[in-house]
């Protein structure tokens, strides 16, 4: 069995991985993920008993339980280039043993829940609204260092958005499908739509404050885009690479959408925090 080197599977002294600063027994086997550090303990306040906080950096974990049910919450930061470091490491905690270095042979699939704030671009979506992502788009380039296997279903999907896209230069988007059994089971009921994932918050997102954006009406490029009843309803800075991540590495991944703005009516939340909390109480009544 392939043993993985120093500088490649990267082990704190303490025995715990790089930047997560975890141990293999610390996570659970439902994780939930969000962008902003303050938002886990939010989270993990609403568990009947909390085992263990960590942290370093922008990476702050507590994990608990809710009922019998024991929950591991995560902070990933703002970006995909958080995801990549969050997804491989939470992965390599699960699936590979740390004494040996090899990758286990029998592999642990992870159920991993976001939940993240975003802005509608639909505009029967308001503000408040709770939407899960039935896929995740990403215009960063993340998956451009990955090898990932498309369904038929979702490389149709792919090849529709970059028809649809021919006028854009310089986006190479990738394409993944949320956990079905995910959408099926915490998703239940709600709105769902296709997330893009964007590399940053301003002109990535087609926002307008001084600096003039490339691309002219990024929007209504996005929100015109349909597919057999599919549509782009919501951007946002992880879902998709969780979404490409997860399934190269074989975990389950939902992505929950807490609306605080709506960017064809140009507006933003004067609340955010009744919305992020709607969405946190939806996932744990549901988990
Ligand atoms: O609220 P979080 O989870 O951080 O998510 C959204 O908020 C941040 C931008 O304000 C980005 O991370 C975006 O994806
Ligand atoms: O419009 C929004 C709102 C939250 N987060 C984003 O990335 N975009």
């Amino acid at each position: 069995m392939h043993k993985l080197s120093e500088s490649d599977l990267v082990i704190n002294p303490d025995g715990s991985i790089y930047h997560l600063n975890l141990l293999p027994e610390d996570v659970a086997q439902t994780v939930i993920t969000v962008g902003d550090p303050d938002r886990v303990s939010e989270i993990s306040k609403l568990f009947d008993r909390v085992e263990l906080k960590k942290g370093k950096r922008e990476f702050i974990t507590h994990t608990g339980y809710l009922g019998d049910k024991r929950i591991t919450v995560l902070s990933t930061g703002i970006g995909t280039d958080n995801i990549d470091i969050v997804f491989n490491e939470l992965d390599a905690l699960v699936n590979i043993d740390f004494k040996t270095r090899e990758i286990k042979s029998e592999l642990t699939s992870l159920d991993i829940i976001r939940i993240g704030t975003s802005g509608a671009i639909q505009p029967d979506i308001d503000m408040g609204t709770i939407l899960v992502s039935s896929h995740g788009l990403g215009l960063d380039t993340l998956m451009k260092y990955y090898k990932q296997r498309l369904s038929p279903e979702d490389q149709n999907i792919l090849d529709a958005v970059n028809q649809h896209f021919a006028d854009l230069p310089g986006i190479d988007p990738y394409f993944t499908s949320g956990s079905s059994k995910l959408l099926e089971t915490i998703g239940k009921g709600l709105q769902r739509g296709i997330t893009v994932t964007a590399p940053g918050f301003y002109a990535p997102q087609g926002r307008v404050v001084r600096a003039e954006g490339k691309v002219p009406d990024l929007i209504g490029k996005l929100n015109s885009f349909k597919y057999d009843g599919l549509r782009i309803t919501n951007l946002e800075m992880e879902t998709a690479g969780i979404y490409a991540l997860a399934s190269v590495l074989g975990h389950n991944a939902l992505s929950v959408n807490a609306i605080l703005a709506s960017r064809v009516k140009f507006e933003f939340s004067n609340d955010p925090h009744a919305i992020v909390n709607k969405a946190i109480e939806l996932v744990l009544e549901r988990l």
